[in-house]
């Protein structure tokens, strides 16, 4: 059994701390947060961010930063993107040669357009980094229902190793080498998803909602496969699999924040009112960005911004999605 610390107290991080004990794994749960930690301990609940679900005495929860990574074997990080690169930065001096940094979270950096995986290897150069994402709302995996998930390393020995930690008859977890295409999948998913959630807040119906699935997997496809990644992994977990649950779900804070504004709240308002991290408007400015250095065309993408940060209204944005340049969907013609 494995030494374990997850970085991060909010609902993934809760999520999964309870999924690695269940596993016989030794557990903590570190905050930056102290009087967080205090909370946690005392009440073994998150009120706000994982209500109703009972965090097991046996994990130990500690704001200390150096006794929550030394010795772990692996290291998981789980806070929102905005904060990956600060964390790493503070636990880093306290990794060692042969610990694991698993990132779990979902997003681009804005201003570097690196994912999360990549700011972690800048920052933690020790660690053996790897990337663990798929369709699994902490709702669900804090109360152990089946799930599947996927993990991506630069060798196929550290990837195993983590299957090996993380894998139960409730989590089965794939393995794949391409890092990058399962941290592009994971991050651009939750732009489409708010996509997904506005069109809901517009009383849109299911044809609409399968309409976005289907063109945004093609948008993050085209965009992860221009960037290196294999476009195998789109059809995979942390592709179709991610954008479908979190496009259909009401445990997903993106789709939630989407309706939100579907319905003529602004982004700051939906924020507010969702209360944890919504992390598709954290990606979108990112995903465009990406959409123009690799010369992608991404046009959900690209009017989620609008909605976000132009004020467009969203009944417009769709209307110019259903207007745009007729096009062809695949293939050829021989004549
Ligand atoms: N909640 C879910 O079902 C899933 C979430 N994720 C990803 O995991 C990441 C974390 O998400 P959640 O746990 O849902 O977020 P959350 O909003 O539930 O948790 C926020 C947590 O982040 C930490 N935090 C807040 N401000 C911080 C700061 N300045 N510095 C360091 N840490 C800080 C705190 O521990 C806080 O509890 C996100 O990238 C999300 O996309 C991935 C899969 C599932
Ligand atoms: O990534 C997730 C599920 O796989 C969580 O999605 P939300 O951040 O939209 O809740």
């Amino acid at each position: 059994m494995a030494k374990v610390s997850v970085m991060g107290a909010g609902s993934w991080g809760l999520g999964l701390a309870i999924l690695l004990n269940n596993n016989g794994h030794d557990v903590k749960v570190w905050s930056v947060f102290p009087e967080e930690i205090k909370v946690l301990d005392k009440e073994r609940e998150n009120k706000k961010c994982l209500p109703g679900v009972h965090i097991p005495e046996k994990i130990e929860m500690t704001a200390d930063t150096e006794y929550a990574v030394k010795g772990a074997d692996v290291i998981v990080l789980a806070v929102a993107s905005p904060y990956t690169r600060s964390t790493a930065k503070l636990f880093a001096p306290f990794v060692k040669e042969g610990q694991y940094v698993v990132n779990v979270g979902k997003g681009i950096e804005e201003s570097t357009l690196m994912t999360l995986c990549q700011v972690v290897e800048e920052e933690i150069p020790a660690a053996t980094v790897a990337v663990l994402s798929g369709p699994s709302h902490a709702e669900e995996v804090g109360r152990l229902i089946p799930t599947t998930c996927v993990i991506g390393t630069h060798k196929r020995k550290d990837a195993e190793y983590l299957q090996n930690i993380f894998m139960s008859d409730v989590f089965r977890v794939y393995i794949s080498p391409d890092m990058l295409g399962i941290c592009i999948g994971g991050a651009l998913k939750n732009v489409i998803a708010l996509a997904a959630g506005i069109a809901d807040g517009l009383g849109y119906g299911d044809n609409t909602k399968a309409a976005l699935i289907t063109r945004g997997i093609a948008e993050i496809s085209r965009l992860g496969t221009a960037m290196g990644a294999n476009p195998s992994t789109f059809s995979g977990l942390s592709g179709i699999g991610d954008l479908i649950v979190t496009c259909a779900s009401m445990h997903s804070r993106n789709r939630r924040a989407g309706i939100l504004i579907g319905q003529g709240k602004t982004k700051d308002e939906a924020m507010e009112e969702v209360q944890m991290v919504v992390e598709g408007v954290f990606s979108a400015k990112a995903a465009f960005a990406l959409a123009q250095k690799y010369n992608v065309e991404m046009p959900i993408v690209e009017q989620v911004n609008k909605v976000l940060f132009e004020d467009k209204k969203p009944a417009e944005a769709v209307k110019e999605l259903m207007l745009r340049d007729k096009k062809m969907e695949t293939g050829e013609w021989s004549e």
